[in-house]
C-alpha cells in the first residue's frame, strides 16, 4: 500500500471517522435552502474505511451490517468525490470504491460524508495529483456541509453551512455510548422539520456556547455534558417520538447526558469513563429502546491513509 503522493500503487485504503455534534446551534432558513450553523463537531472513535483500486471503470461495493441501505450507483458520496477529483485533474475516475461500513447509515453521524472524504484522499494518494489541502477542502464542501470535518477530523467549530472550520483545542478524551436506533432519518427530512416547528419565530443567530468550548479545551466531561445541545432535537424527536425513550433509558443507567445526534435517530451519551461507557451501552441494550449500542471516545484524528 502506499503513502500520499505515491503513484502507481495497487490500492489505497482510508480510515474515517464518524462525528458527534456537541453542540448544533441553527438559525433561519436562508434563501437557498440552507441554515446558518454554529456546529461543533467531535469525530470518535467508530471508523469506515474506503480502498480505492485502479478499474475500468467507476464501481462501488460495500460491506458491514447495514451496506444494504448503502447506494452503490453514482450518488453515493464515494462515487462523486472521485468523479470530482478525476475532472479537476483531468483524469478519469477509473476507479473501484470499496467501503467497509461501521458507521450507522442515515444516522447523524456522517457516515456517507466519511466515505466521501475517504474516497477523496485515497484517490489523491493512489493518483499523486498534487493538489492541495486547501483545494481538498473545498471539494468536501462542493459535496456535502459535513464532509470537510470527516477530512480534518478532531473538533472544530463548522460555520456558515457547517463547511467553514475553525480547528478546536481539546484537553482530554471523552467517552460516548451511541445507541443506534432502527431505521435511519433524512437530513433534509428533520432541517424542514425544524423550519415547520419554528414558522413564525424570529429563530437568533446560531452561535457557540463559549461554556461549551471551554469545557472542550479542559477536557471536563461533566461541564461538557451541561453545556450539550442540539436544535435539531425537538425536530427528531417530533419525527421520531421513540428517541424520547432511548434518552430516558440512557440517563437512567447512568450517562452524564444524552442527546439526539446531529439530524438523528442515533442518540449519542456522554459518560464519565471506559467502564461507564461499557455499563450504559448493556443497560441501553436491556432496555429494548434501541437495535445496538456502541462504545467509542474522541478526539480521534480525520482521514487518514492507511
Ligand atoms: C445535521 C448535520 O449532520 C450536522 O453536522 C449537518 O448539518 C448535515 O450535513 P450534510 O448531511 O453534509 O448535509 P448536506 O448534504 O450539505 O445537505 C443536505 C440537506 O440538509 C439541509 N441542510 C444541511 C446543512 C445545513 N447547514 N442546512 C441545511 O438546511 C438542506 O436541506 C440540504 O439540502
Ligand atoms: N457512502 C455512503 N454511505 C452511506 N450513505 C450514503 C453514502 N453515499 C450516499 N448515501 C446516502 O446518504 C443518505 C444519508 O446517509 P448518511 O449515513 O451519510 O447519513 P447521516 O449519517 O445522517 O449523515 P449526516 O450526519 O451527515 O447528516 C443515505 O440514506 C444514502 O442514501
Amino acid at each position: 500500500m502506499s503513502g500520499t503522493g505515491v503513484t502507481g500503487a495497487t490500492s489505497v485504503t482510508v480510515r474515517v471517522p464518524a462525528k458527534v455534534n456537541v453542540q448544533l446551534a441553527v438559525g433561519g432558513a436562508r434563501p437557498d435552502g440552507f441554515h446558518d450553523l454554529a456546529n461543533v463537531f467531535l469525530a470518535v472513535g467508530l471508523y469506515d474505511e474506503v480502498t480505492v483500486t485502479p478499474a475500468d471503470t467507476l464501481r462501488v461495493t460495500c460491506e458491514g451490517p447495514d451496506a444494504s441501505q448503502v447506494p452503490l450507483d453514482r450518488t453515493n458520496l464515494a462515487a462523486r468525490a472521485v468523479e470530482k477529483l478525476a475532472a479537476r485533474t483531468g483524469r478519469e475516475a477509473r476507479v473501484h470504491i470499496h467501503i467497509a461500513k461501521d458507521i450507522p447509515v442515515a444516522g447523524g453521524m456522517a457516515g456517507g460524508s466519511a466515505d466521501g472524504a475517504g474516497a477523496l484522499l485515497a484517490c489523491d494518494a493512489l493518483w499523486g495529483t498534487g493538489v492541495s489541502r486547501d483545494e481538498l477542502l473545498d471539494i468536501c464542501a462542493e459535496l456535502g456541509s459535513d464532509v470537510p470535518f470527516s477530512l480534518v477530523g478532531g473538533a472544530a467549530l463548522g460555520t456558515g453551512r457547517g463547511e467553514k472550520l475553525r480547528v478546536l483545542e481539546v484537553g482530554g478524551t471523552f467517552h460516548w455510548v451511541f445507541a443506534v436506533a432502527d431505521g435511519g432519518l433524512s437530513t433534509p427530512a428533520v432541517y424542514g422539520e425544524f423550519d415547520r416547528l419554528n414558522a413564525g419565530v424570529e429563530v437568533p443567530e446560531p452561535v457557540a456556547s463559549g461554556g461549551l468550548l471551554g469545557a472542550l479545551a479542559k477536557g471536563d466531561a461533566v461541564a461538557l455534558a451541561g453545556a450539550l445541545s442540539n436544535d435539531l432535537q425537538a425536530a427528531a424527536l417530533s419525527l421520531r417520538p421513540s428517541l424520547a425513550l432511548t434518552l430516558a433509558a440512557g440517563r437512567s443507567a447512568g450517562a452524564l447526558a444524552g442527546l439526539v445526534s446531529g439530524s438523528g435517530p442515533t442518540t449519542a451519551f456522554l459518560v464519565r469513563d471506559a467502564d461507564a461507557a461499557v455499563k450504559v451501552a448493556a443497560a441501553l441494550v436491556g432496555s429494548g429502546t434501541c437495535r445496538a449500542a456502541r462504545v467509542a471516545a474522541g478526539p480521534v484524528p480525520g482521514a487518514v491513509v492507511l
